[in-house]
């Protein structure tokens, strides 16, 4: 086995909403270095809030491709300064929140293929976006473009049985159209439209990458089972669309070698391969290894729930994506946008912004919280389409307040009540053998995985890297490798470190789980009637 020191690496990167990151890998799938830039901190100029900026009528939501682009140059030169040795990379891949959309200006082709190595990415690439603010996962301003899209391909289960999902806001064909009609004149000057996802991965070909099927399915454009643009969708956004998205490509493709920009000014090796790029939740599903009967649990600025499905079967809640990691296979998400910033929040108000006292008040809160039930709706939730905060007694009165604790329980498992009700509307039953994988940012606080495990009525396990994108993307790069000659994801990576088990289910958390469950259901009903215009 080669030495340490020599060994072939991988890279895994993550442009994801709040930060970019990356871990590195070697060829034993140990990871031996992580790095990351905050786009809050590190990129103050940007003058972004967990990454975005919300826009005065609170429906559009954006981020500047400019601050992706810096963040990257940022990246690359901390690991540089930190000696890491880039020409031991023998692939690279990654991942990108899913839905956002990049507009590339006339001309950014050529700019791509000619990046000349003395300067940074952000100086060469300051023209090359007709769109500078890039439509991102947290818009909700598309709704009209919605009911035009769901109207031309017949109505919401038809769209949902071609493409894997009815029609979203945040869904990037949505918010193609909401451009053109919008932005006219940046839509003319448009020669290719990528996902933050193929965006990342243009930047480290030297030219535009593909869509890949997994996160091509979070568009309402891909035809999830031919897995080719589906011509109905395109025409209803905009004709000759395919020439703006180029063609879909299988996610294990490998794109070709990395730009020379790298080689030269990083020490990248000419060899280095770049893998096609996926969606931060498909990268995800890869970095935890899923398998069919696990559920995943994503607890990051949005959370996810996913799962393994053989077969697609679309339905009017959620969504079924193209597995990341298998042609034939599909992955079932349910998004819930009110994650991290909603918890951040009741933290700061409820438990004096500390995550010690957060969970303090965990402990000290009963199973069941007293019969005390909240949603927590800061902004416009996607699953249930229901905004607000809503609080309600043991007697299903509703209230302006709990006290303290009792909030901060009330808000976790509010928000595992609501993660557990809609995977089980989606078709998934918690078993005996089920296990709950948590990752993502929260999924480092013990006390709100035992809430979890409580809810679920399952054990929870996590991967000791809390960002399994990162390690998914870097799984990939690996896999990529020999994926065509036939080798499997599972067999690549079967010798990777097992997620540990962190909590398992109180003696009485069924009895209590189950029955608040039903209730919860028919307050989100309430809730929900309150919030429909
Ligand atoms: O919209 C989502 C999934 O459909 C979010 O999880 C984004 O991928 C977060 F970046």
């Amino acid at each position: 086995m080669a030495a340490a020191q020599d060994s072939s690496l991988f890279l895994g990167f993550d442009f994801s909403t709040q930060q970019l990151k990356v871990v590195a890998m070697d060829e034993n799938l140990n990871v031996v270095h992580q790095n990351n830039v905050q786009f809050d901190s590190d990129l103050p100029e940007f003058r972004t809030q967990g990454g975005v900026h919300i826009h005065a009528d609170r429906l559009t939501v954006t981020s500047p491709v400019l601050m992706w682009v810096k963040a990257l140059d940022m990246l690359l030169d901390k690991m540089k300064e930190a000696g890491f040795d880039f020409s031991r990379v023998k692939a690279l891949s990654g991942c990108g929140q899913q839905h956002g959309s990049v507009f590339w200006t006339r001309g950014a082709s050529e700019t791509l293929t000619n990046l000349q190595p003395d300067q940074s990415l952000e100086t060469l690439l300051q023209d090359s976006f007709s769109v500078l603010a890039s439509p991102v996962w947290m818009d909700s301003s598309s709704r009209k473009q919605c009911d035009a899209l769901q109207e031309a391909a017949g109505g919401a289960l038809r769209l949902a049985q071609i493409t894997g999902s009815t029609a979203y806001e945040r869904f990037t064909g949505n918010q193609i159209a909401k451009i053109r009609a919008t932005r006219p004149e940046e839509f003319q000057k448009t020669e290719r439209i990528s996902l933050v996802s193929s965006f990342a991965a243009s930047l480290f070909l030297g030219g535009y990458a593909a869509i890949d099927y997994s996160d091509g399915s979070g568009m309402n454009l891909l035809d999830i089972r031919s897995r080719n643009w589906s011509q109905i969708c395109l025409e209803a956004v905009s004709p000759q669309l395919d020439l703006l998205l180029g063609d879909p490509k299988p996610s294990s493709s490998i794109l070709g070698p990395v730009s020379s920009y790298f080689v030269k000014r990083y020490g990248f090796s000419e060899s280095c391969r770049v893998v096609a790029f996926t969606g931060d939740n498909p990268a995800s599903l890869a970095g935890m290894r899923l398998q069919q009967g696990d559920i995943a649990v994503s607890l990051g600025t949005s959370d996810t729930v996913f799962l393994w499905l053989a077969a697609p079967r679309p339905a009017l809640q959620g969504h079924v994506f193209c597995s990341p990691v298998r042609e034939q296979a599909f992955m079932a998400l349910l998004c819930f946008k009110n994650g991290s910033l909603t918890r951040e929040r009741v933290r700061n108000q409820c438990a004096g912004a500390s995550w010690e006292l957060f969970s303090a008040a965990l402990r000290d809160t009963p199973l069941g919280n007293g019969g005390n039930i909240g949603f927590y709706f800061d902004s416009q939730e996607i699953t249930p389409p229901a905004v607000g905060v809503h609080l309600f007694d043991p007697q299903d009165v509703q209230v302006c307040s709990f006290s303290p604790q009792v909030e901060v329980r009330s808000l976790v498992e509010g928000q595992f009540l609501s993660r557990r009700l809609h995977a089980e509307r989606l078709g998934y039953s918690i078993i005996p053998g089920t296990r709950v994988l948590a990752t993502g940012g929260a999924s480092s606080n013990k006390e709100i995985l035992q809430v979890l495990s409580d809810v679920f009525n399952a054990p929870v396990f996590t991967l000791d890297v809390s960002n399994s994108a990162c390690l998914g993307s870097a799984y990939r790069a690996l896999h990529g490798l020999s994926a065509e000659s036939g080798a499997s994801f599972f067999e690549v990576v079967k010798n990777a470190p097992e997620p540990q088990l962190v909590a398992t289910p109180h003696p009485e958390a069924k009895e209590v789980y189950d029955q608040m469950l039903q209730r919860y259901a028919r307050l989100e009903e309430r809730v929900l009637q309150k919030s429909r215009p």
